[in-house]
């Protein structure tokens, strides 16, 4: 998983036609005790529901951002365009849409962690493919406001201004790894510490950046033992375990492409992180860490072959993929397995080798309930067509006995003709 980006925007002069028929003139009053306070220019256009635009100077430009307060989630703010917000503010309210499960009985706690700051840790032994936090963000915002001619860190203090106190406080609260001397704000620096990715419910395939009080403290490891996936159907980001994780151990997210080679890793984890990694793979003996970089380098190289999208290359051949599979899997790359088990399944069918169809194909359907969850709506579609309940095909999956793949056989020439 690469963790959340920030990309630069400036003002243009295009008039926005959100604003036609608004009344902007009302001021926000600032909350007690609060620590941040909506800038002069910030202008309450809506009440009920509570929405506020940033900043009345940048009225008329394509920039202009507005801040949505969720009446049901008053510990969260969106920010976004007037039009997107409208959308957003119809679906949240809809009645189906529950809270989502939270992390009451934790398996995890958060404590001090030599070297690194704070850190999550197992509290109990964790099964993989388990889902170990769901949180809703306390911050969303769309893509591309880092910097909003002119309003810098107080934009970000009028888009905290709205929440309560103590969400302006766990924001606060996260870490900032940026240098003091590099001019970024209290504000934007957590945001390029901790910045998740959060898809949008009105556009799933949209990328816009979170902070969560609990998620954004998983530190970084070149083989994690957790995953970060966001829920547009739920509107929460999770951590699921991508294997079993003992009492006690860390739990690790990858913030960087994880099939680049070592030295290629920590210049990226210096440069936005600003640590120098040294977790066990990066500390591999250097006989171990070249074997290592050439498994990562030969799947990489793949994946450019692959260009980003699903369709394999003509020269790509199922024993080649067979092979990188093999490499993942020696190096604990999920992510990477996850999509070489589709290519695998796709050069299988290619070459009519059905009973490897199948194998890739509930392998597949294995690593998406892994990294999304076994409630993921994906899921759920590929478990009906083998045939199975999905809470059927996790307990095939959990029951720790090998994977019979010749019982899907059946179950997936009919799901195909249904
Ligand atoms: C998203 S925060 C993770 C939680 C953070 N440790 C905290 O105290 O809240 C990212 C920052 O944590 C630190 N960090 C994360 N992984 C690390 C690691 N493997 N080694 C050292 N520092 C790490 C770096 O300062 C990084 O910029």
């Amino acid at each position: 998983m690469k963790r959340g980006f920030l990309k630069t925007e400036k003002a243009s002069g295009a008039r926005s036609r959100s604003f036609n028929n608004l009344n902007l003139t009302t001021s926000v009053v600032p909350l007690q005790n609060a620590p941040f306070n909506f800038s002069p220019f910030s202008r309450v256009i809506s009440r009920d529901p509570y929405i506020v635009e940033a900043d009345d100077r940048l009225r008329g430009s394509d920039s202009v951002q507005f801040l949505f307060f969720p009446s049901n989630i008053p510990t969260s703010v969106f920010v976004d365009t007037l039009k997107n917000i409208h959308t957003f503010e119809k679906w949240i309210n809809q009645a189906q849409r529950t809270p989502p499960p939270n992390s009451a009985a934790p398996a995890f706690a958060i404590r001090g962690c030599a070297g690194k700051g704070l850190g999550v840790f197992a509290q109990r032994a964790i099964r993989r493919g388990e889902l170990i936090m769901a949180e809703r963000p306390v911050y969303v915002s769309r893509p591309g406001i880092s910097t909003i001619a002119n309003s810098g860190e107080a934009f970000y203090e009028s888009a905290l201004a709205g929440l309560s106190p103590d969400a302006q406080r766990s924001v606060l609260a996260l870490r900032n790894a940026q240098p003091p001397d590099n001019g970024v704000g209290a504000i934007l620096g957590r945001l390029h510490t901790n910045a998740l990715v959060a898809k949008p419910p009105f556009d799933p395939s949209a990328r816009y950046l979170a902070l969560f009080p609990n998620l954004c403290r998983l530190n970084h490891d070149c083989t994690p033992n957790s995953h970060y996936s966001f829920s547009s159907e739920t509107f929460t980001g999770r951590i699921l375990a991508v294997r079993a994780i003992e009492e006690g151990e860390e739990l690790t997210l990858g913030y960087v492409d994880l099939v680049a080679p070592r030295d290629a890793r920590r210049v990226g984890l210096r440069e936005k992180y600003h640590f120098e990694c040294t977790c066990p793979t990066c500390e591999l003996p250097e006989e171990k860490l070249l074997v290592s970089d050439a498994k990562r380098r030969v799947i990489a190289a793949y994946f450019a072959r692959l260009g980003g999208g699903t369709k394999i290359p003509a020269d790509a051949s199922l024993e080649e993929v067979k092979q990188l599979i093999k490499h993942a899997e020696d190096d604990g790359l999920v992510e990477a397995l996850s999509i070489l088990v589709v290519s695998a399944l796709r050069l299988a069918k290619k070459a009519k080798n059905h009973h490897e169809e199948i194998k890739y194909v509930v392998d597949g359907v294995n690593w998406m309930r892994i990294l999304e969850g076994n409630d993921a709506p994906g899921f759920c579609v590929m478990a009906k067509r083998l045939g199975m309940e999905p809470e059927e095909l996790v307990e095939v999956f959990d029951c720790g006995e090998p994977i019979d793949y010749a019982r899907f056989k059946e179950l997936l020439e009919r799901g195909r003709k249904e």
